[in-house]
């Protein structure tokens, strides 16, 4: 299968190296028109804009962020190429989400969400059926995994001693303010109640070494309370594994005849 990577960041270099030991590397990296490549020598092609990509391209992967999907996002989905999505938080803009799903639609091709840094969210796409009462999510990293976020408005990473709240509101105004921290917050909001409806809490925590993601949800199905501590990927304190393994599990699924 063709497969293409938006980004070459901690993440994107973690699927490349995934698909490398798969036997799947991607073709085409599409990158930044300011970023030069930085494997010479390599035989990846990389190229700058959608235009460039190879008609038989089956499938790209965005790794890249929010403003890569309302980029590049709509344009590949039209040309009919598929594309799985870790900038899940992007989809808070319901313009951008509208696009997204007329070029889809035009493409006669699919926009995949990645599970990304948090799990359950079968659980809660199967307890929406019955109705949900009530979803909240926190999430939980160290002063360092905030570094760059809106949390630098409200506290001083630097000199924190305990945890504290830099958050709290829906999903929507977390996705759009934290672009690169609450696309998990997005992730239970598309699963679950919708961006407005999930309650969002995040918090900084001097006492943690990992990034710790708690669901609660209630509803006619029941409860339940989903926590999952993640390891950071080596290059970016603010991005879980979890996250860039739950890109290579979906290009998995989508070239496997069973799935899970
Ligand atoms: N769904 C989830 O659970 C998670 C989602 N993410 C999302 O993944 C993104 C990437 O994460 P990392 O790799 O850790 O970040 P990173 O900062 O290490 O890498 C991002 C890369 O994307 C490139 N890039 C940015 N905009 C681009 C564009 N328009 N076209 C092409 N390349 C572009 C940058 O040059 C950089 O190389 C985050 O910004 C975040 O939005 C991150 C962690 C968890
Ligand atoms: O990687 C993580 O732990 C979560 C994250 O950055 C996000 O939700 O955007």
């Amino acid at each position: 299968m063709q497969i293409g990577l938006i980004g070459e960041g901690a993440i994107g270099r973690y699927v490349m190296e995934q698909l490398r030991l798969r036997g799947l590397r991607p073709q085409f990296i599409l990158t930044r028109s300011d970023h030069a490549p930085d494997h010479s020598g390599d035989a990846l092609t990389y190229v700058r804009s959608v235009s460039d990509l190879p008609s038989e391209l089956a499938l790209m992967v965005d790794c890249a962020g929010h403003s890569a999907l309302a980029q590049h996002g709509a344009s590949i989905l039209e040309r009919g190429t598929d594309l799985v999505t870790l900038s899940l938080g992007a989809l808070a803009d319901e313009t951008l989400a509208f696009e997204l799903a007329r070029a889809a639609e035009r493409g006669s091709a699919r926009l995949h969400l990645a599970s990304g840094a948090i799990g359950a969210l079968d659980c809660l796409r199967a307890a929406k059926v019955g109705g949900l009462d009530n979803v909240t999510y926190t999430g939980r990293k160290p002063p360092k995994g905030w570094k760059g976020s809106a949390a630098e408005n409200v506290l001083d990473l630097d000199s924190l001693q305990e945890a504290a709240t830099h958050f709290q509101g829906n999903a929507r105004d977390a996705a759009v303010r934290y672009p690169k921290n609450a696309n998990v917050a997005a992730a239970v909001a598309l699963a679950g109640q919708g961006f407005d409806e999930t309650r969002v809490e995040l918090i900084a925590d001097p006492t943690i070494a990992s990034n710790i993601h708690e669901v609660h949800a209630s509803g006619a199905f029941g409860s339940f309370h989903f926590r999952i501590a993640g390891q950071t990927l080596p290059d970016n304190p603010r991005s879980s594994a979890l996250a860039a393994m739950s890109a290579v599990a979906a290009i998995e699924r989508e070239i496997a005849a069973i799935t899970t």
